[in-house]
């Protein structure tokens, strides 16, 4: 296990029995990959900077930013994460996170840090529940209630069956799409500036989409896509904490535009997540491969509604998301 700065505070997600059981046992263990080269060790950007905390007082938390969109307001992820990791450090160690639920009210400002203050909400015999405002300029950003449990096993179980697609070895990683693209003499200008700052970008999240035409072409699609997603760099078993609070950040990154896959021809003047859900089912590695599986069912009055479901390789769901975000659009030009 590595030293992540938060070892010791309790919390995490639910080890729920459903974990045990792998609908797809027989997957193989994936081989080492070639990793992209990045100014930082981006391992410890996450790890030991983004989500390792400052504590400031008792229940009060400094969070500081790495990677920040190019809107210029912070990343819902990362806030989602830092209030995960500040609400999971004031229960028991015996209590696991199994859901959080956020609004985000304000965008969030990169040129300051982020305090979050957490209230001790209700500490019961099996669900105990945490508030959490997230702060900047004396005003919250976010806030978010998270709920852990005690472990309890259920003969109640069950779960869908995980799609089946190719796997992450077979697929390419997103910045190997892009240069496919930036290779092609006829692309337009502003796509391959776009682009570029697509690749420039140091996200601690990497990605091998299983429709890379989803990702390379304009066409008309159901608003569905799926992805390989996985923490950069090795986080290691053990920590289960710091997984989940992994997830929360990842879990935001490629979620939304799901909802603009049926309209090509409008792209998103302004877009920003306005809520957050997850729920965290069973022991995941947010450092392994894990199938995100995205769909919209619904968009309309500039707001589009889309789910999730995080797979493990072996075929366990382990997380469930749901978001509703503000989509404002134009004509595409391109
Ligand atoms: C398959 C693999 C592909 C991989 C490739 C991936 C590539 C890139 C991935 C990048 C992913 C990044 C994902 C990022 C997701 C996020 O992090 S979103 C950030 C988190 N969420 C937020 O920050 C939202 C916070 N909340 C708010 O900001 C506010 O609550 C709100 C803006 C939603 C509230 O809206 P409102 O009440 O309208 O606020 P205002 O402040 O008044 O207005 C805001 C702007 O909207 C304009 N506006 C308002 N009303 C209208 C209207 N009726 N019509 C048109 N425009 C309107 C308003 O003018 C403001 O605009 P400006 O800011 O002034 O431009």
């Amino acid at each position: 296990m590595v030293e992540t700065g938060m070892k010791g505070v309790g919390g995490s997600v639910c080890p729920s029995p459903v974990g045990n059981k792998s609908p797809n046992s027989g997957a193989e263990k994936s081989p080492e990959e070639p990793k992209v080269q990045f100014k930082q060790d981006l391992k410890s950007v996450l790890v030991t900077s983004v989500l390792n905390l400052e504590e400031l007082d008792v229940d009060l938390y400094r969070g500081t930013h790495h990677w920040v969109p190019r809107t210029q307001r912070l990343f819902g992820g990362q806030i989602v994460g830092q209030a995960l990791v500040a609400a999971a450090k004031s229960v028991n160690d015996n209590l696991y996170a199994h859901s959080l639920h956020c609004y985000f009210v304000r965008a969030g400002d990169p040129k300051v840090p982020v305090l979050y203050q957490v209230e001790r909400t209700r500490n019961g015999r099996s669900f105990t529940v945490r508030s959490v405002k997230a702060i900047q300029h004396g005003q919250p950003i976010l806030i978010c209630q998270a709920s852990f449990q005690m472990i309890q096993p259920s003969p109640l179980e069950h779960q869908f069956t995980m799609p089946v697609v190719p796997q992450p070895e077979d697929l390419s990683t997103v910045e190997e799409l892009i240069r496919i693209h930036l290779s092609k003499p006829d692309l337009a200008e502003k796509l391959r500036q776009g682009l570029n700052k697509l690749l420039a970008n140091e996200v601690p999240i990497e990605i091998k989409p299983v429709q890379p035409k989803l990702f390379s072409n304009f066409f008309k699609a159901v608003p569905k896509k799926l992805f390989w997603v996985r923490a950069r760099g090795y986080i290691g078993e053990g920590n289960m904490k710091l997984h989940c609070c992994v997830a929360a950040y990842v879990s935001d990154y490629a979620f939304l535009d799901t909802a603009l896959l049926p309209s090509p021809k409008y792209r998103a003047q302004f877009s920003a997540s306005l809520d957050h859900a997850m729920w965290f089912h069973t022991t995941f590695r947010s450092d392994e491969w894990m199938l995100y599986e995205c769909e919209s069912p619904w968009a309309g009055g500039c707001r589009g509604l889309v789910q999730g479901r995080l797979w493990r390789r072996d075929g366990v769901l382990a997380v469930s998301c749901s978001q509703e975000g503000v989509l404002r659009v134009k004509l595409s030009k391109l």
